[in-house]
C-alpha cells in the first residue's frame, strides 16, 4: 500500500508557528530534530484550528445548525481556542522568542513618538498610544512601556494584562481619548475565517485611530505572496480605498510587515471609509452617498494555475 497523500497545511496556519524562523544553530543534532518534531507538532495543531475555524464560519453563514454544533463540538474537544493560543505562543517561542512580529516595526514607533513628543503638551511624559489586538498574553510590547503606552485585548486573553474582548465588539471612540496612534492587527487578519469579516476588521481598525494614526498588520507571507485571490497590489489597493496609505512593507521568509499610516479625505470627496466622521470626536455617520462611491473589492482570480492558496480579503 502507498504513502497516504502527505495532507497540505492552510496557508493561515503554516507561518503561525514557524513565524520569521532561522536555520537552527549549531545546538545538538537530536534537540534540533526535537525541536523540529514540536514546531511540527504545533503547525499542525493550529492548522487543524484555521481549518475547523473556517468551517465554522462558513456553516454559520449557511445556517447549517447540526454542522455548526458538531465543528464546535470538536473545537472544544481540541482545547478550544485556549490550546490555538498555547500552539501560537509556543510558535512565537519556538522562532526567535516571543515578540518577533513586533519586531520589525519598532524603529517605525520610536520615530513616530520622537515627531509626535514635539507637538505634545506634556512631552517629557508623552507617549504613543497603542491597540494590539490580539495580544494573547500582551507581552510583544511590554519592554518597550517607556514610549509606547499599550492597550492589549484578546477574545480570549491569556493574561490579566490583557482585556478579553472581541475586537468587532469594542465601542467606538467617543473622544479623541480613545483613540491610538498606532493599531495593531498581528497576524490576526488571517485568524478570522470569513473574507468579508478580514475586510471589516481592517476598515474597523480606521475607527481607533488619530488622524495620521499608524495601522500595522503582519500576515503570513503566502497569504499575500501565493493566493489566487490576492497580490500585494491588491492588497494595498483595498486597504487604500480605505483611506489608509503605506508608510512601508517587508516581505520575510515567512511573514509579510505592511505599515499605513490613516488619511484623511479631502473636503467634498468621497469620504473618509470609516463611516463615523473623521475628527477626534465621537462618531457621525457618513454620507449614504460616499459610501456608495466606495470601490468594492470582491473576490476574483488574480493568479491563474495550480498551487495557489485561496487566502482571500473582501471589502464590501
Ligand atoms: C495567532 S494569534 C496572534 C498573536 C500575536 N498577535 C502575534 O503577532 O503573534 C491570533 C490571536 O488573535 C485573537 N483574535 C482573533 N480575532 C479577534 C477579535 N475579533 N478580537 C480580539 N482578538 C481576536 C485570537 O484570540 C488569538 O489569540
Amino acid at each position: 500500500m502507498g504513502r497516504p497523500p502527505k495532507r497540505r497545511l492552510p496557508v493561515t496556519a503554516k507561518v503561525a508557528a514557524a513565524g520569521t524562523a532561522r536555520p537552527a544553530g549549531p545546538a545538538g543534532a537530536s534537540k534540533k530534530a526535537a525541536a523540529q518534531a514540536s514546531l511540527k507538532h504545533t503547525q499542525a495543531l493550529i492548522s487543524h484550528f484555521h481549518t475547523l475555524n473556517k468551517q465554522l464560519d462558513q456553516a454559520r453563514r449557511d445556517g447549517r445548525d447540526a454542522d455548526v454544533r458538531r465543528i464546535e463540538a470538536e473545537l472544544d474537544a481540541m482545547g478550544g481556542l485556549q490550546a490555538y493560543q498555547r500552539a501560537s505562543l509556543k510558535g512565537g517561542d519556538l522562532r526567535k522568542g516571543w515578540g518577533a512580529t513586533g519586531k520589525w516595526v519598532l524603529p517605525f514607533l520610536r520615530a513616530e513618538h520622537a515627531e509626535r513628543k514635539v507637538a505634545a503638551a506634556d512631552s517629557a511624559r508623552f507617549r504613543l498610544r497603542l491597540l494590539d489586538v490580539g495580544a494573547i498574553t500582551g507581552e510583544t510590547y511590554e519592554r518597550h512601556a517607556g514610549f509606547l503606552d499599550v492597550t492589549s485585548i484578546d477574545l480570549n486573553s491569556q493574561s490579566p494584562k490583557v482585556t478579553k474582548q472581541d475586537f468587532f465588539e469594542r465601542p467606538l471612540p467617543a473622544s479623541g481619548a480613545d483613540r491610538f496612534e498606532i493599531v495593531c492587527l498581528s497576524l490576526v487578519v488571517n485568524y478570522v475565517g470569513d473574507p468579508a469579516a478580514r475586510g471589516e476588521m481592517i476598515r474597523h481598525s480606521r475607527r481607533f485611530l488619530v488622524p495620521r494614526g499608524l495601522l500595522y498588520i503582519v500576515l503570513p507571507l503566502p497569504c499575500i505572496a501565493n493566493s489566487r485571490y490576492l497580490t500585494h497590489e491588491h492588497f494595498v489597493a483595498l486597504v487604500a480605498s480605505l483611506h489608509l496609505e503605506l508608510v512601508e512593507y517587508h516581505h520575510a521568509s515567512k511573514l509579510a510587515f505592511y505599515l499605513f499610516r490613516r488619511v484623511d479625505a479631502a473636503a467634498g470627496s468621497d469620504g473618509d471609509g470609516d463611516g463615523i466622521g473623521n475628527g477626534n470626536g465621537g462618531g457621525t455617520a457618513g454620507k449614504e452617498s460616499s459610501r456608495k462611491a466606495r470601490p468594492t473589492f470582491r473576490k476574483q482570480i488574480l493568479r491563474e494555475g495550480g498551487g495557489h492558496n485561496n487566502f482571500a480579503i473582501v471589502l464590501e
